[in-house]
């Protein structure tokens, strides 16, 4: 596949009389890594939901994979795109095997069954809680893991069945700061490599995003603040705007730091 893994046109999301999103053109080309950065309630939760064809849009149309919402079977589109959220982690009984969770990614499910996974299946799930470095955790269950643990099980999830696509919503919320330091160098790493999905990660704070990252995308109230290469975006002022208060931005090693200014 080439070019366009994601194209919104003018796309609107109301529900019980709220605007979710309003009027928000996007196109996200293949292999490019990008931010979806704005304050709470800003929209970036719904948007990541559109982008996972697991919502659709009151107004405008949707292009996932060269496939348009509302004309294609979103069962067939769904296993090409992996997802990273804490709702699908909330969905995850606390039983669930670490090394099952990785392996039911393969048919889109959470809770193993009674299906038969071939040994190529076992290794590869092996291999990317290897890779995020969660090898030693392949026994235990969900439910037993810090909250760092699941955040890194989840992306080894999501990247299971080969995606086209990779969405990640907050990847690092909740974690420490070594654990976030240790997330942020994994999804860099992720990011740098050509074999790697095309990438869109949804945060609160420019503090995680990882170096690579080429992209950003601000969201205020719903709407586009700003949209482009990173460092075009991530300005004093579109960020000042996006979080409604004066900020300082400033860029250190590839990595980006706020802080309110004065
Ligand atoms: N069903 C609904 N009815 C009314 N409002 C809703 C509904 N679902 C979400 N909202 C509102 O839409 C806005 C956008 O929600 P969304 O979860 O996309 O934001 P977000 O940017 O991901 O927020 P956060 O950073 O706090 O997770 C919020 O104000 C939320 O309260």
């Amino acid at each position: 596949m080439a070019g366009e893994v994601l194209q919104l046109r003018g796309v609107g999301v109301r529900r019980e009389g709220a605007t979710l999103l309003r009027d928000v053109t996007w196109t996200v080309n293949e292999n490019e890594r990008w931010v979806v950065v704005g304050p709470n309630g800003a929209g970036k939760t719904t948007l990541l939901q559109i982008a996972a064809a697991m919502l659709h849009p009151t107004e405008g149309s949707v292009e996932i994979l060269e496939e348009e919402l509302g004309r294609t079977d979103v069962f067939e589109l769904r296993p090409r795109i992996g997802i990273a959220s804490s709702a699908v982690a909330a969905k995850v009984p606390d039983g669930e095997k670490v090394i099952d969770l990785v392996l039911t990614a393969s048919y889109a499910i959470v809770g193993r069954w009674q299906e038969e996974y071939d040994s190529l299946d076992v290794s590869r799930a092996a291999g990317l809680l290897d890779a995020l470095g969660c090898a030693e955790l392949m026994g235990r269950t969900f439910g037993t893991l810090s909250e760092g643990e699941r955040k890194r099980v989840q992306i080894a999830r999501a990247l299971m069945p080969d995606p086209e696509l990779l969405l990640l919503d907050e990847p690092a919320a909740g974690l420490d700061l070594g654990g976030r330091e240790d997330l942020v160098g994994r999804l860099s790493r992720l990011a740098d490599d050509p074999a790697a999905p095309t990438m869109v990660m949804v945060t609160h704070h420019v503090e995680e995003v990882p170096e690579g990252f080429t992209h950003a995308l601000l969201l205020r109230g719903g709407e586009v603040v700003a949209q482009g290469k990173v460092d075009e975006v991530f300005t004093v002022e579109h960020l000042s705007h996006c979080f409604g208060l004066p900020l300082s931005v400033e860029r250190q090693n590839g990595r980006w730091y706020a802080r309110a200014a004065g």
